[in-house]
């Protein structure tokens, strides 16, 4: 091979000094972040516009990553929010009816840097071992400097514990989804509003598509401010970063709580739920990230193969009901278990109209097995807003 065509080196650093050597993938230059590894499959581009994903490396497991091409349908938000990306044979030519362009020119054209052909079976091993870690991917000429900089480099970035980031990669302008833009006829039979702390665009989507027009809210709006549009019920989405941090949206739950409204909350949702009801979050040593992570909904007994990516978890007691450590918000289940560690992965409360999940039921990408969750919601609202049309007869 001539010069020219030889792709340019990168090497992947994780902080205990540990160094992959590979070829450059899209932008060049350098990308820190939490190095985390995916299982899934399918829908690397879901996965890359995921805004849960911001200020991560993702190692992908699947070994040939971009053989499918990008498209303009599959993106999850505006941009890639994942800070680097790693994968172990990229696709030379993308091939598929869909496919718009490549992802090796969508990396670059966004200058996300990325990180081929390197082991990714040995870098999850020593993720799974010692977990997720901070990281550093360095190509081009920021790779010829000397290993001892690229580690303090790495060493140097804020750890994810303690990050604040949902605040970051939300919307600035609230925006509603409307149930006819999604093949709905006839009037809206609720709205909600749903707070974006990095929300997926398929999640307005699977509302919208049931009759439910969504609100989707900054993720400083007030209590006051979501209330004056006089929803049925309130949600919040996924999102970046470590849950400990999310004290004013706790805030917003608990008033609206309170007011009893009903409240649903996926993945960031399912946490701030968790902790509005008085719970602690901890991290996980690597996480759940994937699309076949099995759960088992406790009050049916039946398993889902679920969608995930989470790296923090709430702590509450698996056997249950148990009072909410906020004792006025009556009796909590922890509804929902990942049946490879026993993870809380739903919770639901027995007195006041709330549960959340802390997978990903609009499954993007990912099986459907948890689009139930939708009308259960549904049924909440409806259940409630029944209960108040008799209380005021
Ligand atoms: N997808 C999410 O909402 C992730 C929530 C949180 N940032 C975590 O890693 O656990």
């Amino acid at each position: 091979m001539s010069d020219a065509i030889m792709p340019a080196q990168a090497l992947l650093v994780l902080e205990d000094g540990r160094t992959f050597r590979g070829a450059s993938y899209g932008a060049q230059g350098t990308a820190l972040g939490e190095a985390v590894f995916t299982t899934g499959m399918t829908g690397y581009q879901e996965t890359l516009t995921d805004p849960s994903y911001a200020r991560q490396l993702i190692v992908q497991t699947a070994p040939h990553i971009g053989n499918t091409g990008v498209n303009a349908a599959d993106n999850e938000s505006s941009k890639i929010w994942a800070a680097g990306y790693v994968v172990r044979d990229a696709a030379r030519r993308p091939s598929n009816w869909r496919s718009e362009g490549s992802l090796d020119d969508e990396l670059s054209s966004q200058g996300v840097v990325g990180i081929s052909g390197v082991d990714t079976r040995a870098i999850t091993r020593h993720l799974r071992e010692r977990g997720a870690m901070k990281a550093g991917i360095f190509s081009g000429a920021d790779a010829d400097r000397t290993p001892a900089e690229l580690l303090a480099e790495v060493l140097a970035q804020p750890s994810m514990e303690g990050l604040q980031l949902a605040e970051e990669v939300s919307v600035k302008e609230a925006y509603v989804v409307e149930p006819s833009a999604h093949g709905w006829e006839g009037e809206p039979l609720f709205s909600i509003a749903a707070l974006d702390l990095g929300i997926k665009a398929m999640t307005p989507q699977r509302f919208a598509e049931r009759g439910v027009r969504v609100h989707v809210l900054p993720a400083t709006t007030t209590f006051e401010e979501a209330a004056a549009l006089n929803p049925d019920g309130v949600f919040l989405s996924n999102g970046p970063g470590d849950p400990a941090t999310a004290n004013r949206q706790v805030g917003f739950v608990r008033s609206f709580l309170d007011a009893g409204v009903p409240y649903f909350g996926i993945c960031f949702g399912n946490q701030i739920l968790g902790r509005a009801l008085g719970y602690g979050t901890y991290k996980l040593r690597y996480g759940h990230r994937g699309i076949n992570q099995p759960v088992m909904d406790r009050s049916t007994g039946k398993v889902e193969i679920t969608s995930q990516n989470h790296g923090f978890a709430v702590d509450a007691p698996l056997d249950g009901p148990t009072q909410a450590p906020e004792e006025r918000f009556g009796r909590v289940e922890v509804s929902h278990i990942s049946l490879n560690d026993q993870v809380v992965e739903g919770l639901s409360c027995l007195d006041i109209p709330a549960f959340s999940v802390q997978y990903h039921p609009e499954a993007a990408a990912g099986p459907h097995d948890a689009a139930y969750l939708f009308d259960r919601f549904i049924a909440l609202m409806s259940a409630t807003k029944n209960a108040q049309t008799e209380e005021s007869k």
